[in-house]
């Protein structure tokens, strides 16, 4: 029952709804006891031989009656509760998505996206079921059991009320107890099922590497095993739910037996007439669904309490990047200037003794271009991190128009950044929404625009429908080139202050390298640009190169003053450009 108390809020919010809905159901469980009553007067009368057609048409009239408003209070109080409990799903769905939208990388490294995924769907479910069907099996369950009780007592007799009612608690008792295996059961039948799924999509992903390993066989042997282990499983779950059935059928089947037996013998004696027995006999029919009910109720209840628990843990995780120092006046055009780092130290949350980054200093002034080069693992991306305030937890400084970035409400510093990650992510939908996404209000020209700045124009005008083509699972696929530079478009079109390109061309060829630079320097000028690059010839032109090696600025200036240095970054350009001439040799 605590979970009730715990989802106190909702129901605190949701009154109205559930006192008329609860009140609907109540009148339903009394209505019910009205046929049975019918049936026996029915008997009585014709037992006694004096039934006229008129008084017949009467008690089948009430039982129409009966029916019908049946019928129509069962209709409001579905409306009610089911629209309660579809409202605390959409309630519990909102609160966990935007949780999801406020926390910061490290949150995602805790919590795998498989799990993430569990709690919005399964666990929500379950918490939905208490709203649903867990206060319609209290409510009605309750009513229908006790109103019957009464209605036994009141119009038929209590000793044999007491005595045939005897072995339904068994019911009750058998009920949880087989729900709670047959649920034990089915989580394990889920979880079996969704390895299976898991080990499915990882085969028919790596099938190509499988092959060429020589794997083929011995994946095909592991899978056979997995499908061999999900089907035991779920045989245990076809064992306890068989089970379910015939113990109902028992217990009822005894019920009826002591009832015909005792009240038999009352009706024989005198003490019941005919009518009665019939009427109790309907009326054991109405107390089957409140027993089973009870071990039902109970399994609804303790599988919303957990999940609703599970569920409150992950929003009781706070984000490490907040607001809390944000100066909420500040806007777009106090941010729109310098960018000037001064970092003495940073270490990841996760390994908080080894700096990754240390005396990170440089000033780029408003529209200028930054290059950021190094070997695999130098920083470059954690410098970008830090700007697009992934972690805050740093010694030093950084600071745009003179404000330190964590003083910049999140949104309005977010707003003016571009952002083109190392991974693309495209949606599964068209090329002109993917492109758009970062300005949906964007027409159709823009959208073109960009996309041609991004040499990504005549790649779209070859696929099946152009801009309307579909992308990601359920259309066409992109190579990598073409993924990135759709990745580029997107941020184009969203003319920010800042563009970040996190080795953004690293899949694209020298000529359409080229053919993209040309574009971004007439696209950016007067703002500011940050390209971390493996491939030297994308920095070449920015007005500041820095040269990381192990977190730190080994090199720094312009393509000529580092070519001049001959250090790391000339003997790199010698190398690339020596690369670049075989490459075109070989062609
Ligand atoms: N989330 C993380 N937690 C702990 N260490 C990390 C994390 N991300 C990166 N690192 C480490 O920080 C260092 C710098 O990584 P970073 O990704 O910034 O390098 P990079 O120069 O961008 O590399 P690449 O060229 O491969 O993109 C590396 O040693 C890396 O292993």
């Amino acid at each position: 029952m605590g979970i009730f108390k715990k989802l106190g809020w909702f129901f605190k919010k949701e009154k109205t709804r559930y006192i008329i809905g609860i009140t609907f159901l109540a009148l339903t469980s009394f209505a019910n006891l009205v046929p049975p009553r019918v049936l026996g007067l029915m008997a009585d009368q014709l037992d006694q031989g004096h039934i006229s057609w008129g008084q017949y048409g009467m008690l089948i009239l009430a039982v129409i009656a009966a029916a019908i408003v049946l019928y129509i209070l069962r209709y409001f109080w579905r409306k009610q509760i089911w629209g309660g409990a579809a409202e605390l799903e959409r309630q519990m769905r909102s609160k966990l998505f935007a949780h999801f939208m406020k926390m910061d990388r490290t949150f995602y490294q805790r919590h795998r996206t498989g799990d993430l995924m569990a709690h919005a769907t399964n666990d929500v479910s379950a918490i939905q079921n208490v709203a649903g069907d867990g206060v319609l099996t209290l409510v009605d369950s309750l009513m229908m059991g006790v109103s019957t009780m009464i209605a036994m007592i009141i119009f038929v007799d209590v000793r044999l009320t007491i005595v045939a009612l005897l072995p339904l608690p068994f019911l009750a008792w058998g009920a949880q107890k087989l729900g709670n295996r047959l649920h034990d059961a089915f989580n394990e039948s889920q979880a079996a099922f969704s390895r299976l799924n898991n080990k499915t999509q990882e085969s028919v992903s790596g099938i190509k590497v499988l092959k060429t390993f020589g794997q083929g066989k011995e994946d095909t042997a592991a899978f056979d095993k997995m499908v061999q282990d999900t089907i035991k499983i779920n045989r245990r779950v076809f064992v306890w739910d068989s089970l379910f059935d015939p113990l109902g059928t028992i217990i009822i089947g005894l019920t009826y037996t002591i009832t015909i037996i005792y009240g038999g013998l009352l009706v024989t004696n005198h003490v019941l007439s005919i009518g009665q027995l019939v009427s109790f006999i309907a009326y054991i029919g109405n107390m089957v669904w409140p027993m089973f009910a009870i071990g039902y109720l109970y399994n609804i209840l303790e599988r919303g309490s957990a999940s609703y628990d599970r569920v409150q843990k992950l929003l009781d995780e706070q984000p490490l990047i907040t607001d809390a120092h944000a100066d909420e006046s500040l806007t777009a055009k106090d941010i729109d200037g310098d960018l000037k780092y001064q970092i003495k130290s940073f270490a990841y949350p996760d390994e908080k003794d080894i700096p990754v980054l240390q005396k990170i200093d440089f000033t780029l002034h408003k529209g200028e271009t930054l290059g950021l080069v190094g070997r695999v693992g130098s920083g470059k991306t954690t410098i970008i991190q830090l700007l697009l305030r992934e972690f805050d937890d740093y010694d030093g400084q950084i600071a745009l128009n003179g404000h330190d970035i964590r003083e910049i409400p999140l949104n309005v510093l977010l707003r003016q950044i571009s952002y083109v990650p190392q991974n693309n992510y495209l949606f599964s939908t068209s090329i002109q929404k993917n492109i758009s996404f970062s300005q949906a209000d964007a027409g159709d020209n823009q959208v073109i625009e960009a996309a041609k700045k991004s040499d990504l124009h005549n790649d779209i005008l070859q696929m099946p429908r152009s801009y309307q083509t579909l992308v990601g699972e359920n259309g066409v696929s992109l190579s990598g080139g073409q993924k990135q530079r759709m990745s580029i478009a997107r941020a184009l079109l969203k003319h920010s202050q800042i563009l970040i390109m996190d080795d953004a061309l690293s899949a694209v060829d020298a000529k359409t390298e080229t053919e993209i630079l040309k574009s971004l320097k007439k696209e950016r000028q007067g703002k500011t640009t940050l390209i971390a690059a493996h491939r030297l010839t994308s920095v070449m032109n920015a007005d500041l190169i820095l040269v990381l090696k192990n977190g730190r600025i080994v090199e720094r200036g312009n393509h000529e003053q580092l070519l001049s240095e001959d250090g790391w970054y000339a003997e790199m350009w010698r190398r690339q450009e020596l690369e670049e001439k075989v490459g075109d040799a070989n062609e």
